[in-house]
């Protein structure tokens, strides 16, 4: 099994999170992200490569830094996640044709390597059905594909973007290519809004994510997302008070 990570410029990443983060502070927040992410699969023993795609240069010194490769994208001569990941898939099935690869996501810094062999297992008993199989694990709304298990050779089309899950999920059961989706709740955690980094904030310690909890820590990040949600827990009841005022208004003017 190859492992293929794909990473986008990193001061393009983490849009989502354009409203709450400074463009910098995006920047380093993705660059602790990748780095919980390659920590866990550069060392993890059952991938034969790993390998990311990606035309930042920090991704480049994080993979030498990791002993990883990192393949330009530009390479591919293609533009969007799921061009320059089906191109990627392409060249690991050249140069590697009897190979599955797990396409994994950046902002996963709660992935471990219990939850990867827990994808690694269930896939190989998908494979017990048949040459090719699909594994998709996906997020908490059951909406993303926040890990992609397949074979290059027999796939469906890529469909990353909205509700991806369900049309991965559709497109390979057309195809007749056996299909499960898993819920592994470190994975199912992806990091694309302030009110993800507040949860995963809020969760008990352990090994993982320490890069991010660090930087979001020591940036000044985590205090300020904290109070900010506070202001907003007070606007929301300052709110219901004044929809509990009015309701009461118009029961006077029943009366
Ligand atoms: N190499 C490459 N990776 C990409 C590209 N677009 C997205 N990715 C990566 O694919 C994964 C999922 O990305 P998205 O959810 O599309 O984007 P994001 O930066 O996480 O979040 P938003 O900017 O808020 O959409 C992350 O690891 C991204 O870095 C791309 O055009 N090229
Ligand atoms: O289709 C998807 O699952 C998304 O592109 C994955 O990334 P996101 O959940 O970070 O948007």
């Amino acid at each position: 099994m190859w492992a293929l990570l794909p990473l986008k410029d990193f001061v393009q990443a983490k849009q989502r999170l354009a409203g709450s983060l400074t463009v910098s502070e995006r920047r380093v927040l993705f660059h602790s992200m990748v780095e919980d992410v390659l920590g866990v699969v550069a060392s993890y023993p059952r991938f034969e490569q790993v390998v990311l795609v990606s035309d930042d240069p920090s991704a480049h010194l994080l993979a030498e830094h990791y002993g990883v490769a990192c393949w330009p994208e530009r390479d591919f001569g293609v533009r969007g996640l799921n061009e320059v990941v089906g191109a990627a898939l392409a060249n690991i099935h050249r140069v590697a044709p009897r190979s599955n690869v797990m396409v994994v996501h950046g902002d996963l810094p709660l992935l471990s390597h219990r939850e990867l062999d827990a994808v690694f297992d269930a896939h190989a008993e998908l494979l017990n059905e048949g040459p090719s199989g699909l594994s998709i694990v996906t997020d908490h709304y059951r909406r993303g594909t926040n890990i992609l298990v397949c074979n290059p050779a027999r796939m469906p089309k890529l469909a990353y973007g909205q509700a991806s899950c369900e049309l991965h999920y559709r497109e390979a059961q057309c195809l007749a290519i056996p299909v499960q989706i898993l819920n592994l709740s470190g994975i199912a955690q992806d990091i694309d809004t302030s009110g993800d980094l507040l949860r995963l904030l809020a969760m008990p310690q352990n090994s993982t994510a320490q890069h991010t909890r660090k930087f979001l820590q020591e940036s000044g990040i985590a205090q300020r997302l904290n109070l900010m949600s506070g202001e907003v827990n007070i606007n929301a009841n300052s709110t219901a008070v004044v929809m509990n005022t009015q309701s009461a208004m118009s029961d006077w003017s029943v009366l």
